[in-house]
């Protein structure tokens, strides 16, 4: 599947309403197409028509659902409709309609839906509009769909999602959903997920690909993105994404490539310099420097100070070792061109990562700064001064609160509720702070803050590009632009030293001449591919050894 175009909520809104205004479309044509998709997808992976319950929303996305509902029951489904009963917008009012000619509309509500369900439920209430949290009946709508009903626990039939679970912010990934906001219940998991012509962040960050399922982007018709206004200047910055499970790399667009030139030098491919820490830390900077080597650099160092040399003898011996001792040492080595990029943090010991930055960010070398460079970092009295775009930081969750208290704090989850407390007299006080939780959930709104925005801050603001760690890992640049890499697939990547391994690969990349920027998106992707194809039970030690493998099913 490769790359792909990401767009937000706005952006989507932002692009029909462009296509709708140049006459190119109508609304109602979208609709019909988007409709007409999802029944198709439906049809694709439920072959044999059965029974299938449609739920519909007061707006648009509930629109797309009218019309589910009829094309499946012109292709002989048993359809029963749930609905609201408000004046939807025009073209949903029109597709009602056309609906009600065929079949009867009955209430949305939790107690209709458990009666009888079907085979298969469509879940066409909120899409991307989904921007407060779900009224109490909505609620127990999704809670039904999420196998909870008040009364008992019930095995709900697989559930079709138009553009996304209800509940789900589009923006963020985040659950928006709850009895008037309050989190907890059974959170709804769809089968299958059709959105409409890009993924939104939101199918693929935080909660978007657990809750969603199988996504399927279907094609309405609408022009690729022209993120430009009528005078040409940008107005988005571009993200993209690579989604699961990825195809042939090499075909995709914005990639680098990843071949060797035949008949090129080891100098052609760059040297890296991987910095190591004192005696008894060395395991981490060696798994780095490995990756290096195997993501293609044409020579790497790796340079403990002198007193910890011995431990850094052995394998493997296409790794050059050199003792690099304090600030003026490292100073003198960048003098040599030829030593292209720069790993700095694992292993190394956060009062030499500190001392060995200003050298490295004087010298304005390509560099990933990981592990103890950013907490180095994250105290230094400078704070981002002297950091550039050819840096690359790698902070997971912890690591970028450290760096970016503000940005992190938005993105933490809503409150918990206040725990009950253990004496009587203290039930009043209890009560109105319960009351005050519930209001604050009740007003959220969406979009919420997303990891992309705070990715997209967080390298404005320091000048480098930030990759933000995670199964959902989000690269940006200082200009805006913005990757996603998703790596839900592969859970038992987070094992000790796959970090160790990335900055490595990174590293490896950007002595080859990557683009910062292309060098960590392009990095996440190797990392993840080479757990990918090792497989459960893999050790931080598997993944360098994984990417030749990695690079041959690419075709390289
Ligand atoms: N605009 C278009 O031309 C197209 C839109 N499409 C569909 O339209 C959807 C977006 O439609 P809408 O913008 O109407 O939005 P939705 O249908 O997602 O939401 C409907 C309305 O519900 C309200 N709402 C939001 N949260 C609520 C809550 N918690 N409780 C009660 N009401 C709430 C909103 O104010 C919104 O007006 C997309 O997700 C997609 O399914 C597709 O048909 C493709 C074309
Ligand atoms: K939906």
């Amino acid at each position: 599947m490769g790359w792909t175009e990401v767009l937000t909520t706005a952006e989507m809104r932002g692009l029909e309403t462009a296509a709708m205004a140049g006459g190119a479309v109508t609304g109602l044509d979208l609709m019909e197409r988007a409709g007409a998709a999802v029944a198709g997808a439906i049809r694709l992976r439920w072959p044999k028509a059965g029974r299938v319950t449609v739920l519909c929303g007061p707006g648009n996305n509930g629109g797309d659902g009218y019309v589910v509902a009829r094309h499946l029951a012109q292709a002989g489904w048993q359809v029963r409709v749930l609905g609201m009963d408000n004046a939807p917008g025009p073209d949903a009012a029109v597709m009602k309609r056309r609906w009600a000619a065929l079949g009867g509309i009955e209430p949305l509500t939790a107690a209709a839906l458990g009666k009888e369900a079907g085979d298969l439920v469509v879940d066409a209430i909120f899409g991307t509009g989904m921007t407060r949290p779900l009224d109490r009946e909505m609620a127990l709508v999704s809670r039904w769909m999420g196998g909870w009903t008040p009364v008992r626990t019930v095995t709900p039939p697989p559930v079709v999602a138009v553009d996304a679970v209800s509940g789900l912010c589009l923006d963020s990934g985040a659950w928006l959903g709850g009895v008037r906001g309050e989190p907890g219940g059974s959170l709804p998991r769809a089968a299958l997920t059709v959105t409409f012509h890009a993924p939104k962040a939101g199918h693929l960050l935080e909660l978007g690909p657990v809750l969603g399922g199988e996504l399927v982007v279907a094609d309405i018709g609408l022009q690729t993105t022209p993120f430009r206004d009528a005078e040409g200047q940008i107005w988005s910055e571009r993200t993209l994404a690579v989604m699961v499970p990825p195809r042939h790399l090499r075909q995709d667009r914005g990639l680098h490539p990843l071949g060797k030139r035949a008949g090129s030098h080891k100098f052609d491919h760059g040297h890296a310099l991987i910095v190591a820490g004192t005696a008894g830390q060395g395991g981490a900077a060696r798994l780095s420097a490995r990756a290096a080597l195997r993501a293609g650099a044409g020579l790497v160092t790796l340079a403990p100070p002198a007193d910890a040399m011995a431990e850094h003898f052995g394998p493997p011996d296409a790794l050059m070792r050199r003792a690099l001792d304090d600030a003026a040492a490292l100073a003198r080595l960048l003098g040599d061109d030829r030593l292209r990029a720069v790993c700095l943090g694992p292993g190394c010991g956060t009062g030499r990562a500190a001392d060995l930055l200003e050298p490295l960010l004087a010298s304005g070398r390509p560099a990933v700064l990981d592990a103890d460079a950013l907490t180095a970092l994250a105290r230094r009295p400078a704070g981002f001064e002297g950091l550039h775009k050819g840096c690359v930081l790698t902070p997971h969750m912890g690591e970028f609160r450290r760096l970016f208290p503000d940005l992190a704090a938005r993105l933490d989850p809503p409150p918990r509720p206040p725990a009950r407390p253990p004496s009587p007299e203290q039930e009043i006080a209890w009560t109105i702070a319960l009351q005050t939780w519930r209001q604050a959930l009740a007003d959220m709104r969406g979009p919420l803050y997303s990891r992309l925005d705070a990715a997209r801050e967080a390298a404005a603001r320091s000048g480098a590009v930030v990759l933000l760690k995670g199964p959902d890992t989000v690269i940006a640049a200082p200009d805006g632009q913005a990757r996603i890499h998703s790596a839900f697939d592969v859970p038992w990547l987070a094992t000790a030293g796959a970090g160790d391994v990335l900055a490595g690969i990174i590293a490896g990349l950007l002595a080859r001449g990557f683009p910062s920027l292309v060098a960590a998106a392009t990095g996440a992707f190797l990392h993840a591919a080479a757990a990918r194809r090792f497989g459960p039970g893999l050790i931080a030690d598997d993944l360098p050894e994984q990417l030749p493998g990695v690079f041959r099913d690419l075709g390289l």
